[in-house]
């Protein structure tokens, strides 16, 4: 798999080829139903006595709703046809009754169910948004983030949807099939028979539409998404379509994809709106046959006037459902696929704890790699980090340097346990990290990025975010030690301004002092610092080192260097090659032995 490289870390880049085999496993793989709905009814929980009440009032609408016709038949045959009125009133009251009760049962199914499936789906995205907390940064690696996201909304939406109506339709229909056809049955096999002839012609014609439909739907979709897709890619870049003023390309290619979605907008509603007007057709071809049919058989004594108005209801209900089944059949089976995709996620193995007792406590910040063996995924073939050791002592300042990808970044991480070494250990204090409360490590690393990640909220709560019950004076100190108080002020609301999420209403340096002020209310033992490669102005990068240089006091910190002063400053000089640390030592002892690090800074490659 390819990856692409994101601000910190990777994605792997899918292909069409991968997401044509993954749609197609998706289609062929509703596998686990059982399961799916096994897990569903766990998550349903204690509103399970609550769905079977449910369930009990279907099965008495459906019953009232064949009820109902049977007493228009029974009025027909026994009162009207026959000019005997006593007793009509309190049949025609039974029957408004019934008509009632029917209506007040399907209102209360509906409301309950959708109590019921709220709560699922509120415990369903609550148990899968903790899930993605617990899991390691190699489970992201290797989704697209767009994927993830997709589960999170899409997915549940479909589940939401189909606990909401898909279920009650489902089962009522199916109750009322069986249940008119059994009824049907014993009043008149005959007549049955004659409302029935007309189902495998509804099954042909629907298919054949169907098949139109969901091929020209599909085809609408994906004019949807890479519509959507361009668009939000203009507007994401759209600073690079106006610098190579592109606009007009992309005026042109944005008229080529919203043509073919009116295109293929208009044939798939165009099919889908057949659908009822044939069903219209049909139904009616099967009142006409049952009433002419009815008329030959009532000629002949076989039924009665009521029998053939019981039937044309029943025609009318028959038809209904069968339609209901055939609509909801897909909606079903992509919130099963879709349940399917949300259980994945949670069955997935969480970051391990194997911290030998969870008690927090301070660190101090000496940090030893002992024979260190990494690699991203088990079949590569060469390890990232390559039986690396080093001892940085509390408070000292190591320097990584070393070409692009020679595995800088990959010793941090594996420091601050986004992945865990396959050989060899990391220890902190003489603890290996793996047997310290994972809370103790994360809450006194803290990492400070060349393009540091900022959250949609005001300033103050993206430096609160390494310290949550930071007080307000806290706040302050913080960006005022960071230098980044100063710009604050100015900004329109001051430490109230809200930012969004890629941070562009403030300057690339501005956003890494805003990252040193979070670090120093965070207050870590150990440091992580990715130097910015970015030009800066000269009066922020004056800043920023003045502001990393308070950061780094008195604290253990590595330094991904790119700036020879940082290098020079620093107490250790670690350089890394092809994921080995090859040589280590301060500044004069490498300069001394005249190797590589000697080489690098002869052609100034650092
Ligand atoms: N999440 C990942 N999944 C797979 N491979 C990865 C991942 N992260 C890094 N790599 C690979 O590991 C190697 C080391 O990457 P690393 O980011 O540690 O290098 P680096 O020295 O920090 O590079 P740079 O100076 O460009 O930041 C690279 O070959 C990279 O492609």
């Amino acid at each position: 798999m390819n990856f692409i490289r994101k601000p910190f870390g990777y994605e792997p880049v899918i292909t069409k080829e991968d997401l044509k085999k993954k749609n197609k496993k998706k289609i062929d793989k509703a596998s686990d139903w059982k399961g799916v709905l096994s897990r569903i009814w766990k998550l349903v929980d204690e509103q399970r006595f609550l769905l079977i009440v449910v369930l009990m009032l279907v099965v008495v609408s459906s019953a009232l709703s064949l009820l109902g016709p049977y007493l228009i038949g029974v009025i027909i045959d026994e009162y009207i046809s026959v000019n005997v009125f006593e007793g009509l009133a309190s049949l025609i009251g039974i029957l408004i009754i019934v008509y009632v009760f029917l209506s007040i049962s399907m209102y209360l199914q509906s409301y309950w169910m959708i109590g019921i499936s709220q709560q699922t789906i509120y415990r369903l995205r609550t148990v899968l948004f903790n899930k993605l907390q617990k899991l390691p940064v190699s489970f992201f690696d290797k989704r697209q983030h767009g994927e993830l996201m997709s589960r999170m909304t899409n997915d549940i939406e479909n589940v939401s949807q189909t606990l909401n109506s898909s279920f009650i339709q489902v089962f009522s229909s199916v109750l009322t099939l069986v249940g008119t056809t059994v009824v049907m049955l014993m009043l008149s096999p005959l007549l049955t028979l004659v409302t029935l002839v007309i189902v495998p012609v509804m099954f042909f014609a629907m298919k054949w539409i169907t098949k139109r439909t969901s091929k020209l739907f599909k085809e609408q979709q994906q004019a949807v998404g890479e519509l959507n897709g361009m668009i939000e890619e203009t507007i994401s870049g759209q600073r690079i379509v106006k610098a190579f003023s592109q606009e007009q390309r992309m005026l042109e290619e944005f008229a080529v994809k919203s043509e073919r979605l009116k295109r293929t907008g208009f044939w798939a509603l165009t099919y889908s709106g057949f659908i009822p007007k044939v069903m219209n057709l049909l139904n009616n071809t099967s009142f006409t046959l049952v009433a002419a049919a009815g008329g030959v058989l009532a000629y002949h004594g076989y039924v009665s006037i009521g029998e053939i108005v019981i039937f044309t209801e029943y025609a009318r209900q028959f038809t209904r459902p069968l339609n209901d089944l055939a609509n909801q059949f897909n909606t079903v089976l992509s919130a099963i696929v879709g349940a399917e995709r949300v259980f994945a996620i949670i069955d997935e193995p969480e970051e391990k704890d194997t911290a030998v007792d969870n008690k927090d406590y301070k660190l101090k910040g000496n940090v030893v790699f002992e024979n260190v063996t990494f690699k991203y995924n088990k079949d590569d073939e060469k390890p990232t980090i390559d039986n690396v050791s080093f001892k940085v002592e509390a408070g000292q300042t190591a320097a990584l340097v070393g070409a692009t990808g020679a595995g800088k970044t990959t010793i941090m991480q594996l420091l601050a346990r986004f992945y865990e070494a396959n050989d060899g250990k990391v220890l902190i204090d003489n603890i290996a990290i793996d047997e310290m409360p994972r809370h103790t490590l994360r809450s006194q690393t803290a990492f400070v990025l060349q393009d540091p990640f900022l959250f949609e909220m005001s300033v103050k709560e993206n430096i609160q975010y390494g310290k949550l019950n930071a007080t307000d004076e806290e706040i302050v100190q913080a960006a005022k030690e960071a230098n980044a108080h100063e710009f604050i002020t100015k900004l329109p609301n001051g430490y109230d301004t809200i930012l969004s999420a890629d941070g562009s209403e403030i300057s690339q340096g501005q956003k890494q002092l805003l990252s040193i002020a979070r670090a120093l209310v965070a207050d870590p033992a150990i440091l992580l610092l990715d130097e910015a490669t970015s030009s800066i102005d000269t009066v922020t990068e004056l800043k920023i080192q003045e502001a990393l240089e308070r950061l780094m006091e008195g604290r253990t910190s590595f330094v991904i260097a790119h700036r020879l002063n940082t290098v020079r400053k620093a107490d250790l000089i670690f350089v890394m090659e092809n994921g080995k640390l090859i040589e280590s030592g301060s500044q004069e002892e490498l300069i001394n032995t005249q190797g590589r690090f000697y080489s690098m800074l002869m052609n100034s490659k650092i």
